[in-house]
């Protein structure tokens, strides 16, 4: 053991911090996490460890003294930096540490940026990220690394300092948890490097483990709600397809350095002569802990086949033509169904542009652009332009599709079916098309532009599981099941379509003009009945209104939100209508937990018992939607 004393601080060295120097430099050129001989995974995963018996931590200390920082605006409810902040508090008051609001933002002394250390990770955040106390020498602060797993011994770089805790680089996993990790299970040559995917390292099953875990404590820490509100969480489901199922992903690039202008446009003065620059265009997604940075990515493999192969292509395409943008962008790359509606503006959207064009209403340095290619498929509905960039041999961008009943195929166009009858694909890159995609029975179209779930594979066990719900919840009450379906959020009616077979009158709300015409005219591409349903424009709550005649006990609500979840006028104006379940659909359970939490909390306050018919929530159980990343969809079944 080595002491060394910087300050008032003793810190402590296992070997000679010289030959621990040279440790790190070996770290710093080698993979951040173990090879595919690493030991192979598990049986039963464990999430949390207790406080490590021996936590032989190293300290590197530097000379640099962080700079008293101003304390940023709290995050967002439900952001990544809150849940992460509120695991980080818990963490310390399990060390006796209290934070204020206004304390904890400078790193310990000996603990800034840029220093390297050995922590042992004590549990997995909601966010994905390992947890781990800095050694014994430092008061309570908390290192927050991506890719580490419970119990291990890492090394790493701190980085910026925040609230009771700091981000830091896993530079090398010093002893992996042969119980978790099994890196043959990894399938990215981007793992651990991509901001994209955190749990490539971990079985399936321990992947859908850690989700319920995120579920579980999204309702014991952000829902206010006694143990005794909250059901016992059920298994996640997991998603038919675990690679290859992202029918969208947006990859971005930097302008050359001697190209970009100011945010307005602002000639500034060219940063490196180009002829002097060893600069490279990067086209992928962003580098984990190195802030804006972009990673260059030649493949996404959780993306579908079809992505790739159009990824590939628009590559490509920036490659050849980096020289004539001054401002970074992002890409839209889609998956798509290649259908053909026989219509009359065919012709009307033929223009062809080879470069990208930057949308004026998208934010910050980068814009969301599109690219308009050769027509192959035609505009469907009018005032919007459907192209796509595929040719019109389709070759580079047809790809076979999954089982489903062909739709027409026009006589002089690509054949939209592959021999043995499965549907064609398409890449699409244009903000402006129109999108295909099939659920059970259903063609759904929407814009480009428009959202539309990611993983079409995991939506019919998705919507089984909500209308099973609704069809239970008036089992062994005596009552029908309910015969009006209200559907909240409901993008280009999804969950409308999905369920329609239950249900006598369907009313669906949303603020997207787009969203709202995709799913009227998906009524009509799947000959549905236009009378069993209204659609309108608006935000959620004005949705009461226009359904005043739909009998409370005899309705349920599907409520799908956007990630910051619901807001209190639409809640209450549900609490006043008092559907008969109300199925909640979420892509952030913490704003889930916190808005169901205010639910139960205010009809309590106005006197509502379960005799008197307050709601329940009967299940809670998660849905993949988003395999080999932290993030899980949740839905909450509430009956009263
Ligand atoms: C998570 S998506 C769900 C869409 C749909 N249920 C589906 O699964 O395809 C959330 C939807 O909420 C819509 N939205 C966002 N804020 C809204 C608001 N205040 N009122 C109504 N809709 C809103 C968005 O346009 C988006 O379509």
């Amino acid at each position: 053991m080595h002491l060394v004393r910087v300050g008032h601080l003793s810190l402590r060295f296992t070997c000679h911090p010289s030959l621990y120097i040279r440790m790190s430099k070996r770290a710093l050129s080698g993979s951040p996490v173990p090879s595919a001989s690493a030991p192979s995974s598990p049986k039963r995963p464990k999430f949390s460890v207790p406080p490590p018996a021996v936590p032989a931590a190293v300290g590197v200390p530097t000379a640099h003294k962080t700079k008293k920082r101003k304390r940023p605006p709290p995050p967002e409810f439900g952001s990544r930096e809150d849940v992460l902040q509120k695991e980080v508090k818990r963490l310390l008051e399990s060390e006796g540490r209290v934070l204020g609001s206004d304390e904890g933002w400078d790193a310990p002394e000996g603990a800034g940026m840029g220093v390297e250390l050995e922590v042992r990770v004590r549990e997995l955040s909601s966010t994905g990220d390992g947890l781990a106390l800095v050694p014994e020498g430092f008061p309570p602060w908390v290192v927050v690394t991506p890719f580490a797993l419970p119990n291990e011994k890492i090394l790493v770089k701190l980085l910026r300092p925040a609230h009771g805790h700091s981000e830091a680089k896993l530079l090398e996993v010093l002893e992996p948890n042969p119980e978790l990790r099994d890196m043959s299970l990894v399938k990215c040559k981007y793992f651990g490097k991509c901001a994209g995917c955190q749990y490539q390292m971990l079985a399936y099953d321990t992947q859908l483990d850690v989700k319920r875990d995120v579920v579980v404590r999204a309702y014991k820490y952000f829902s206010k709600l006694p143990e005794s509100s909250v059901p016992t969480v059920l298994p996640t489901i997991a998603s038919p397809l675990q690679y290859g199922y992202r029918t969208k992903i947006t990859p971005h690039f930097d302008a050359p350095p001697w190209q970009r202008q100011g945010r307005r446009g602002k000639d500034r003065p060219p940063r490196a002569p180009r002829e002097n620059s060893d600069w490279e265009v990067r086209i992928g997604f962003d580098e984990k802990g190195e802030g804006r940075r972009v990673l260059d990515i030649e493949e996404c493999p959780i993306a579908t086949g079809v992505i790739n192969e159009g990824l590939k292509e628009e590559r490509k395409k920036i490659q050849e033509t980096i020289e004539n943008y001054t401002r970074g962008a992002t890409m839209l790359i889609r998956d798509s169904i290649l259908y053909e509606p026989a219509n009359p503006f065919k012709d009307a959207a033929t223009e062809v542009r080879d470069d990208y064009t930057v949308d004026s209403s998208a934010v910050g340095p980068s814009a969301i652009v599109g690219r308009i290619g050769r027509t192959v498929g035609a505009p469907a509905v009018e005032n919007e332009g459907t192209v796509s960039n595929a040719d019109a041999g389709g070759k580079a961008s047809i790809a076979d599709g999954v089982d489903a009943a062909p739709p027409s195929s026009k006589p002089d166009g690509p054949a939209t079916c592959t021999d043995d009858g499965k549907e064609r694909h398409i890449c699409v890159t244009s903000t402006a098309a129109t999108i295909y995609d099939r659920v059970g029975p259903y063609l759904f179209s929407f814009p480009a532009s428009a959202f539309f779930q990611n993983n079409s594979s995991v939506l019919v066990p998705l919507t089984d599981h909500v209308k099973t719900a609704i069809e239970s919840a008036t089992v062994g009450q005596g009552q029908a099941h309910p015969t009006h379906l209200v559907d909240a959020y409901c993008g280009s009616g999804l969950f409308s379509l999905m369920l329609s077979s239950s249900f006598e009158k369907i009313s669906g709300i949303d603020i997207s003009v787009h969203s709202i015409s995709s799913a009227v005219r998906n009524l009509a591409l799947n000959d549905l009945p236009s009378d069993k349903f209204a659609f309108q424009t608006g935000t959620a709550s004005d949705i009461f209104a226009s359904v005043s005649h739909f009998p409370s006990s005899q309705t349920a609500a599907v409520i799908d939100p956007p990630r910051k979840g619901c807001d209190e006028p639409f809640l209450r104006q549900l609490l006043n209508f008092r559907p008969k379940v109300i199925v909640y659909v979420s892509c952030n359970v913490h704003t889930q937990a916190r808005d169901l939490g205010w639910l139960l909390r205010t009809q309590e306050e106005e006197g509502r018992t379960p005799e008197n018919g307050a709601y329940g929530i009967v299940s809670l159980r998660g849905f993949d939607l988003f395999p080999q990343t932290g993030h899980v969809e949740s839905v909450a079944v509430l009956v009263r």
